[in-house]
């Protein structure tokens, strides 16, 4: 997976960019054609969101981005990648056609996914010369934010192929779902398109309108598909018996007239009343800002299935994880030790951090400092080996004194000093800034360095014992910081 390094787009609308967002945005080099001369932009604002989302996300663990190319011609956009996506229209003979001159342009040994939401992968591979290389990997909007990927191949598809995807897919923090046999829809469309056909159908008869079945998924069942699906719902709406009892006293139903599963003819009529109630209900909130909204929510289920190790959030939970190792081999994201305090964090204030006074709630600083806190500890070795090896530090005490007000969109970044150290104690100062200028809030920490089998303090020693000591050795230079060992108190004069 390390020899993947250059990513090629072709067709780069709603899903080619979100692609080239979720690929830039862990590190890799992504070059894009599209012949809309207006992809720049639209790209840009899409990074824009991707970028704001990821920050909100994961935060204080953001990669160094890749480079973004937007290419003259598709040649150019494949020719030195690793991977290629393809992501035009959904229209089969167009996907074939640009698909075989993809083949002719890209490197023999880069492998081509299409995003096709349903077509079938034998056929879209049958123009092309080395159709061994090709898989479809069926991803879902917002692509730099949810993780599924449907994996298909077709009937020429080399597994090995499917392998290389599937490791990739895994690395930027996706779920692969492998589709066993190769189907019209594949699996999750054949859902979405069930609903999605009787929704129209209720439009159609008048029995709602797009607001109230939106309303429908919503407030109910909406919110339980995003952790459990449908099976494992229904078997608890089985009660004790579980599932047999669900089949029982359901199964009759499936024989009345629920559905209708047929689409209905897209009218005129019908294409007129559902896009102008599609309007309204929108009630003119551009495309990007609901697009903002519907990342901010998603960020929130996520984040809070994460808590929950659950659906989902089990796989941002092992992302995060990988994101930490990764950031931990080198620490690319911190300045060498040299004269001054080392940056170790930096984020946009989201709205959730707000609190009934306007401003950033008290917690919220803590997270912050404890995010520089992790950073510090990346940078002088404390990685998933050392950790694996029983040794960590534990935070034991936390002065944080609160100076200014945080707002939202506020760019904040932490600088952090090594005061003092000793073999087995490190003590930080931390100063959090508004737009790299006024200090909002400082911390001073003690940390202990422990043997965490042993649950007791241990000697620091190897690797990280260096990097601790270049790092006091070089902050020692700095003036110590006036606040450091203030005790909270009302002076009395
Ligand atoms: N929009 C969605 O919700 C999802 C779409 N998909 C699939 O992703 C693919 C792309 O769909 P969208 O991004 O929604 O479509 P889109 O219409 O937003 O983007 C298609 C892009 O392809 C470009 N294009 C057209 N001909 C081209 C050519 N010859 N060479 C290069 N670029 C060309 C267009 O300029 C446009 O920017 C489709 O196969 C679709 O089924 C998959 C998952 C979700
Ligand atoms: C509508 N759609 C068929 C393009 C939907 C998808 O393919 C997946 C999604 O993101 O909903």
């Amino acid at each position: 997976m390390s020899d993947i390094a250059n990513i090629g787009i072709v067709g780069c609308g709603v899903i080619g960019a979100g692609w080239a967002a979720r690929f830039v945005l862990n590190g890799y080099d992504v070059a894009v054609f599209d012949p809309d001369p207006e992809v720049a932009r639209k790209i840009g604002e899409v990074l824009a969101n991707a970028r704001l989302a990821q920050g909100k996300l994961l935060p204080g663990l953001a990669l160094p981005e890749g480079r973004l190319t937007v290419a003259p011609s598709l040649a150019e956009a494949v020719g030195n990648a690793d991977f290629v996506v393809e992501n035009l229209p959904e229209v089969e003979a167009l996907k074939i056609r640009v698909l075989a001159e993809i083949d002719a342009a890209a490197r023999p040994e880069a492998v081509i996914a299409s995003s096709t939401s349903g077509l079938l992968p034998s056929r879209l591979q049958s123009g092309m010369a080395h159709p061994e290389r090709f898989i479809v990997g069926h991803p879902f909007n917002p692509v730099y934010l949810l993780p599924l990927v449907e994996l298909c191949p077709g009937d020429k598809t080399a597994p090995a192929n499917l392998d290389t995807a599937e490791a990739l897919y895994r690395r930027i923090g996706m779920r692969p779902l492998r589709v066993r046999h190769e189907i019209d829809g594949f699996i999750a469309d054949r859902l979405l398109e069930a609903l999605w056909r009787e929704a129209l159908w209720l439009v159609n008869d008048g029995v709602a309108t797009t607001a109230e079945i939106d309303d429908a998924i919503r407030f109910g069942a909406g919110l339980r598909w995003s952790f459990m699906g449908t099976f494992l719902t229904y078997r608890i709406a089985g009660g004790e018996a579980g599932m047999r009892h669900f089949l029982a006293q359901f199964g009759p139903a499936l024989k009345l007239p629920w559905t209708k599963l047929e689409a209905p003819e897209l009218t005129e009529d019908l294409v007129d009343t559902v896009s102008a109630q599609s309007d309204e209900q929108a009630a003119g909130v551009s495309i990007r800002a609901l697009e903002r909204k519907r990342d901010d929510c998603l960020v929130a289920v996520m984040s809070g299935l994460m808590g929950e190790d659950y659906g989902a959030g089990s796989v941002l939970k092992e992302y995060r994880q990988s994101l930490f190792e990764r950031a931990g081999r080198g620490a690319p994201r911190l300045s060498e030790a040299g004269s001054g305090p080392l940056a170790t964090y930096a984020a946009q204030v989201p709205a959730e951090w707000i609190d009934y006074n306007g401003h950033m709630t008290e917690h919220r600083y803590l997270q912050c400092f404890g995010e520089a806190t992790d950073a510090l500890l990346r940078h002088i070795g404390v990685d998933a080996g050392y950790l694996a090896a029983g040794r960590s530090f534990y935070t034991v005490e936390t002065h944080l004194r609160h100076l200014g007000q945080g707002r939202v969109g506020d760019s904040l970044t932490v600088e952090t000093q090594v005061v003092d150290t000793d073999a087995k104690r490190l003590h930080l100062f931390h100063s959090l800034r508004k737009d790299g200028d006024a200090v909002l809030a400082t911390a001073e920490q003690m940390l202990l360095h422990v043997d965490t089998r042993a649950e007791r303090t241990a000697a620091m020693e190897g690797d990280v014992l260096d990097a601790v000591r270049r790092l006091a050795d070089a902050h020692a230079a700095l003036p110590r910081p006036d606040a450091a060992g203030r005790a909270v108190g009302i002076r009395k004069s």
